[in-house]
């Protein structure tokens, strides 16, 4: 007679979390860090103190856990106890149940790796524990056993047999079945069950093959007892409270004999990833089904005899807030699922702890499924799993309100069926003989052995895979040429590719080659404004020297003026001092006048020596100027031509770069419009690329039209800035040259003008004293005549004798003697003074030569530059073409042929000389000045 016994009802209550600790949630709740109670208190007022204790909620469970409780720690106190139960021969049932995020599957599967050495880790939950557990104490026992795993999915209340699918995503089928003993007798199903003639024959590559006797069947328990001890155990009745005989059944559900724990394992992990897990707000990894993992062991009780029981563990999705986990679509979905499967466990709970006379175990599958371990005939303990937060403090009160009233539900927990180990071991050669037969029968293709049931089956299983082998087939055409179409296009898009990118390499040769060509003409560009830089040095040397030469050019002149003012006022000083002297002898004569030829030709070869000396010193000054500057002008010009040639040809270049890249365009446009995207079905993105393709177009031409204007813009106002500048500077500097020019060149003339004058002056001076001279040299004749005459008339009339008296009377005679004295002193001091004069000429000559070589000396010191040169025959240039220029004669017009000293007063006697007056003189020389 089995006893009512407790549920046991665990609560663990981890840390806060990440997020509840960001959230600044507070701790609500209260446990001890590791465990020593049985009592939760959640204080979800606020109050503090006394009122805290009397305003909180309380509520008493069998074990509480903090914390710190490690997984061994909740293992050893909660799932150890249930476990020898369960190896004692009871079927037990282990739940988690709590909201969400609070370390339910942590809890029931944890860290369900192994490390290195094969061992599991400190995170490992309960199943991973159990199974290493359950095969280290069947080790121990040396009993014989059969072991076997299933392992199902309760999502969206649909049934999943989680380690159904072996690769691909065709899950069988998983329906419930509950019975009655009659309805079982009765049911086909049941007669399939209880023949053991429902198999699953699909073939295992690995070890875990289903295996018989009920683990492959198609009929599974949820629960191992069976009341029908005759059966082949592929089902097994379950006594659930009143009613004893109601069991559960689940048709397709496969089991898995395991024969380590190693690979259970590998089936849990291979159903866990097969689990339907999602993010939420609330968890990362958020379990969004309900499963159970099932470990049915057939353990030798007594010789032939041996035990079956069943050990569930369920792990059950959280019930969550949807408002606060912010679930939408099927997030939202499956939390109504959960909720409402969760909704009706409580009921369930509820009704069994009130001993309800009725419990609404069939309003969902959940608590269909659970329906023996919750007031049936299996050892049940509950792990509720709380959070400490004051966030969640609702669903917390809501969870610890369903585990308090869980402990109140009472079990009925019953040993597990007896199987003998012959039955054991006839299913399981049948069934390895059906296997046997069924693989010889495919291997020979000589027939089929078997049952008419299984063969109907295999037939009809046949016409699935047939139908779905020609699905497959049609799938696989359909999907080949949608491959053949794919990979046409893609050949076609591969070319066009290939083709664009040969057109891309070519675009960026082409820009590349342009930026080349935009750096050669920002070299150019800087060559250009170098050669502006040298020109604008050149014209402030050429300021410079200008500045210079007009300082010599004003030195000569005044030195010029200076010197052949008063050398010229010397000279002609001299001369008139000399004529004035000439002049004080005005009767007497004498033989002066190849002395006064030979001066004169002196004076005249000298000064047209000085006239010559002054013009090709002028000359040569001014030749030296003509010769340079078409130079340096050429040099000028060369170097605007040259810059305007570069401008030219670099703005050619940018052109045909610029016409060459707007050819590119042009050809990729005319590319991607004729020969990309041609399929119709690409229309719309043909049209999005046309588009694209314009708008490239047009910015590109806009850019490439910007980069035109600008550079052209650019290189036409560089241009125009250095010809004006360069016309201003030019015009500016002849402007201003021009302008300090012709004063200097109208005293130039007029100094011209005064030598000119100054030359008639002398011509006539010249005259004068010839005529002078000539007068005088007539009146000694005349004077020597008489003598001669009064001589012979003396002679005449006196005889030798007589002239001797005479002579004697003449000798005597002291003013004959006195006269002829007197005639020759003054002959002798004529003589002297034309000596003087001649010396003095001779004098005048050589201080004529001096001021020669003076102005030699200045006209030598005159370095004609090239920037000079330059000025000076744009000058001259342009005064030729205005009649300004130099005189083709030179402007000295000093003759000396026709050089004269004196200007002789012709009255009509032709004897009276003129002294040029004081006034005169004065005259001349303020004109010099
Ligand atoms: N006691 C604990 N100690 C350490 N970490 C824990 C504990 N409980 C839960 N966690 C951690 O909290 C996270 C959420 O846990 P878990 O996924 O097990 O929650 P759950 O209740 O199964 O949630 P859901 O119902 O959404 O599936 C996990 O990262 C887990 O490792």
């Amino acid at each position: 007679m089995s006893q009512d016994l407790n549920i046991t009802v665990a609560v663990r209550c981890r840390g806060r979390n990440q997020r509840e600790v960001a959230q600044k949630s507070s701790i609500v709740v209260t446990v001890p860090n590791v465990s020593g109670a049985n009592e939760v208190i959640i204080n979800t007022t606020g109050d503090v103190g006394i009122a805290a204790q009397l305003n909180s909620k309380r509520y008493t469970v069998d074990k509480v856990f903090g914390p710190s409780a490690s997984q061994s720690l909740l293992f050893a106190e909660v799932a150890q106890p249930l476990f020898h139960e369960f190896i004692q021969g009871y079927n037990c049932t282990m739940l988690v149940y709590g909201m969400t995020s609070t370390g339910k599957t942590y809890t029931m599967t944890g860290d369900e790796q192994l490390d290195g050495n094969d061992t599991l880790s400190e995170k490992a939950g309960i199943i991973p524990r159990i199974l290493f557990q359950l095969f280290d104490t069947l080790k121990e026992q040396d009993l014989d056993h059969i072991v076997k795993c299933s392992f199902i999915e309760l999502y969206n209340e649909e049934l999943k047999d989680l380690l159904d699918n072996d690769g691909n995503e065709q899950y069988k089928k998983l329906r419930i079945f509950d019975s009655t003993p009659d309805s079982r007798n009765n049911s086909p199903k049941l007669n399939q069950r209880n023949n053991a003639k429902k198999y699953n024959y699909k073939l295992r590559r690995t070890s875990m093959q289903p295996s018989n006797p009920g683990a492959s069947g198609t009929y599974t328990t949820m629960a191992g007892n069976n009341n029908n001890n005759n059966s082949n155990n592929t089902s097994a009745s379950m006594s659930q409270g009143s009613n004893d005989n109601n069991t559960i059944y689940i048709q397709n559900l496969q089991e898995f004999h395991i024969t380590s724990a190693n690979e259970g394992l590998a089936l849990l992990q291979k159903g866990l990833a097969h689990r339907q897990v999602a993010t939420t707000k609330m968890n990362d990894f958020s379990s969004r089904s309900h499963t159970i993992f099932t470990i049915t062991l057939y353990k030798q009780h007594q010789g032939e005899l041996f035990r079956l029981s069943k050990m569930n563990l369920v792990d059950l999705a959280g019930s969550e807030n949807i408002s606060r986990s912010g679930a939408l679509n099927q997030r939202a979905k499956e939390a109504g699922s959960i909720n409402q499967s969760l909704l009706t466990l409580g009921r369930v709970i509820n009704a069994l702890a009130d001993k309800s006379s009725h419990v609404p175990f069939r309003e969902s599958k959940l608590t269909r499924l659970l329906q023996d371990s919750l007031g049936g005939n299996t050892k049940t303990a509950l792990i509720a799993t709380i959070s400490p937060a004051k966030a969640t403090s609702d669903e917390t009160c809501s969870t610890l309100e369903y585990a308090s009233k869980a402990k109140n539900i009472k079990n009925k927990p019953q040993l597990g069926s007896f199987v003998m180990k012959d039955i054991l071991l006839k299913n399981v050669t049948t069934e390895l003989a059906k296997l046997k037969s069924d693989l010889l029968s495919t291997k020979s293709k000589d027939g089929v052995f078997m049952s008419q049931q299984h063969y109907k089956e295999m037939n009809h299983d046949m016409e699935n895979y047939k139908t779905e082998l020609e699905e497959a087939k049609r799938l696989i055409k359909s999907l080949n040429e949608k491959v053949d179409g794919l990979t046409d296009e893609k050949q076609k898009l591969t070319k066009s590719l290939d083709l664009q990118n040969i057109k891309t390499d070519s675009l960026n040769d082409s820009i590349n080659e342009l930026q080349e060509k935009i750096v050669a003409s920002s070299e150019t560009e800087n060559q250009l404004n170098n050669q502006i830089v040298t020109l604008n040095e050149s014209m402030s040397s050429l300021k410079n020297e200008i500045k210079a030469f007009k300082k010599k050019e004003l030195s000569i002149d005044s030195r010029f003026k200076l010197i052949l003012n008063d050398q010229l006022m010397i000279l002609k000083e001299k001369f008139l001092n000399q004529l004035d002297d000439l002049q004080a002898y005005d009767d007497e004569s004498f033989e002066v006048q190849p002395h006064i030829d030979n001066l004169q030709k002196e004076i005249s070869s000298s000064l047209t020596i000085l006239e010559t000396n002054i013009r090709d010193s002028y000359q040569s000054c001014i030749g030296e100027f003509l010769k340079e500057t078409p130079t340096l002008f050429k040099e000028v010009e060369d170097n605007v031509t040259n810059i305007n040639l570069l401008s030219t040809h670099f703005y050619k270049q940018i052109s045909e770069n610029l016409s060459d890249i707007s050819e590119e365009y042009n050809n990729l446009k005319q590319y991607l419009n004729d020969r990309l995207f041609q399929n119709n079905h690409e229309e719309r993105l043909g049209n999005y690329i046309n588009k694209t393709t314009e708008l490239m177009e047009q910015s590109s031409s806009n850019l490439m039209e910007n980069v035109k204007d600008m550079v052209e813009n650019y290189l036409l106002s560089n241009k125009q800035l250095l010809i004006d500048s360069m016309q201003r500077s030019t015009s500016d500097i002849i402007e201003q040259e021009m302008k300090l020019l012709k004063p200097k060149k109208q005293k130039w003339e007029s100094s011209i003008e005064l030598i000119n004058r100054c030359d008639s002056l002398s011509n006539t001076y010249f005259n004068n004293m010839n005529n002078t001279l000539d007068s005088t040299k007539g009146n000694i004749n005349m004077s020597n005549e008489k003598i001669k005459k009064s001589v012979i008339k003396i002679n005449d009339r006196f005889s030798d004798q007589e002239r001797d008296e005479r002579r004697d009377v003449i000798t005597k005679n002291k003013n004959i003697k006195d006269n002829i004295k007197q005639i020759v002193e003054k002959t002798n001091t004529l003589k002297s003074r034309f000596d003087e004069t001649h010396s003095l000429a001779k004098y005048s000559v050589n201080e004529i030569n001096g001021l020669d070589k003076s102005i030699r000396t200045i006209l030598h010191d005159i370095e004609p530059t090239t920037t000079t040169n330059i000025i000076e025959q744009n000058i001259f240039l342009k005064d030729n073409s205005t009649g300004m220029g130099p005189r083709s004669k030179s402007p000295l017009k000093i003759s000396s042929n026709n050089l004269n000293f004196s200007e002789v007063e012709s009255n009509n006697n032709g004897t009276k000389k003129r002294r040029l007056s004081r006034d005169e003189i004065d005259g001349f020389a303020s004109t010099q000045k």
